[in-house]
């Protein structure tokens, strides 16, 4: 792997992305790059038309080497997006000299479109309208459930009403790291919320015919929008051009969700993807999604992945040196949790008679007090009035 990374890089593209009716289904794959160039018909959007079209750049990286620029035993590369993300994301290696990918990945912003998705297809009544009465945000357009729709600077409101959530790329500090067993991954540097947006994943945006065709179909995912008509449904393939989204590994209990959402464009078959926090993430804390039963089923039977290296209890697919949990065990410990709920149960509902006893003793003596103080009220409003009387 040479010491500079010389990316062949598509001129800057275009639109959009994603949502979570979105099965994650990442198809599988071989895995030599060597075969998988992209393909001729790929251009950046809107829309070249040839290969003449795309931009080729030659920059000189600064990357760094642990030993030196020829030896790159233990690396540490200070931004893999040369500049394209606001916030640099760092590849540290300090496990041997595997590389990322830096051969065949190029950072990219935004997604790149296929010449099938044609700009002048795009149907503009269905989107945003400029300076027009319909406010898209407003609208709230729902072609099929779990799309968000975002505002943009065409939205009559010119992207005032504050709908966006994905205008920061990545809107947290990410590190990829090298895993033993699983390549690279991407960690976070900063602790985030449950549901915060975390980063859209980028990639180019082909239908399923040119993604079967493509030699590594590990990384792709399909954003299922068209249910009626699965031929429909577009894959985005982050192995050429992404962002940290590609570094995402399998998990059996994920800590992010998928989602499909729209902003320039509300085409469906144009969706953007993206991944929110499904619960608290601490920092330095890997990234990870759930491929789906497709992935795993399709790679094992294709001889590409033999187990799962995910931490998660439950690992659905462990390997031959983790200890699989048995039925039994399972029984065992769903009849104690289910203890633990009778018990809890029982607590709440004595907690429960506690305070309602407190609140019936507590009403009791305020009735009593009540009747109390108009008893002896009684006699000095009396001798008051007298008294206003007299004077
Ligand atoms: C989308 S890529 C993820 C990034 C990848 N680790 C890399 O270095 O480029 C998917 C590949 O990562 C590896 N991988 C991801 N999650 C894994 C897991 N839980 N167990 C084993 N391998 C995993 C597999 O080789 C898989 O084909």
């Amino acid at each position: 792997m040479a010491d500079e990374k010389g990316h062949r890089r598509r001129s800057s593209s275009i639109v959009s992305v994603s949502s979570d009716s979105i099965h994650s289904s990442f198809l599988t794959a071989s895995s030599t790059p060597a075969s998988s160039k992209p393909s001729s018909s790929m251009v950046s959007s809107p829309i070249p038309s040839s290969d003449d079209d795309i931009l080729i750049i030659e920059q000189p990286s600064a990357n760094r080497y642990a030993d030196g620029p020829h030896m790159r035993k233990h690396y540490v590369i200070e931004d893999i997006s040369d500049g394209r993300s606001a916030i640099p994301i760092r590849v540290v290696n300090d496990i041997d000299d595997m590389d990322y990918g830096s051969d065949v990945f190029v950072f990219s912003v935004e997604n790149l479109y296929s010449h099938t998705a044609d700009a002048s297809e795009i149907d503009v009544t269905q989107g945003p309208v400029p300076n027009g009465k319909i406010d898209p945000c407003q609208e709230r357009i729902d072609f099929y459930d779990n799309v968000l729709y975002e505002c943009c600077e065409e939205c009559g409101c010119k992207a005032k009403c504050g709908n966006t959530f994905s205008t920061k790329l990545m809107p947290y500090r990410y590190e990829l790291f090298r895993r033993r067993n699983v390549g690279f991954g991407c960690r976070t540097l900063d602790a985030i919320q449950k549901g915060s947006f975390v980063c859209e994943f980028v990639g180019e945006v082909i239908t399923k015919e040119q993604a079967a065709t493509r030699t590594v179909q590990s990384f792709m995912y399909t954003s299922y929008h068209h249910p009626a008509d699965s031929d429909l449904d577009t894959v985005v393939d982050p192995y050429f051009y992404g962002t940290c989204a590609r570094f995402f590994n399998h998990s059996c209990d994920e800590n992010l969700l998928p989602f499909r959402f729209y902003r320039e464009f509300r085409q469906v078959e144009w969706p953007r993807m993206g991944f929110f926090a499904k619960c608290d993430i601490k920092r330095n804390t890997e990234l990870t999604i759930d491929y789906g039963t497709e992935w795993w089923e399709m790679n094992i039977r294709n001889g590409m992945i033999e187990y799962c290296c995910c931490d998660a209890d439950f690992c659905l697919n462990p390997g031959p040196n983790r200890r699989q949990i048995t039925e039994a065990e399972i029984e065992a410990e769903c009849e104690q949790l289910e203890q633990e709920v009778k018990e809890i149960r029982k607590r709440l509902a004595e907690l429960n008679r506690q305070v309602k006893h407190k609140n019936a003793v507590k009403r009791a003596r305020m009735v009593d007090g009540s009747k109390k103080e108009r008893s002896t009220n009684a006699p000095r409003a009396r001798s008051t009035r007298n008294s206003n009387r007299q004077w």
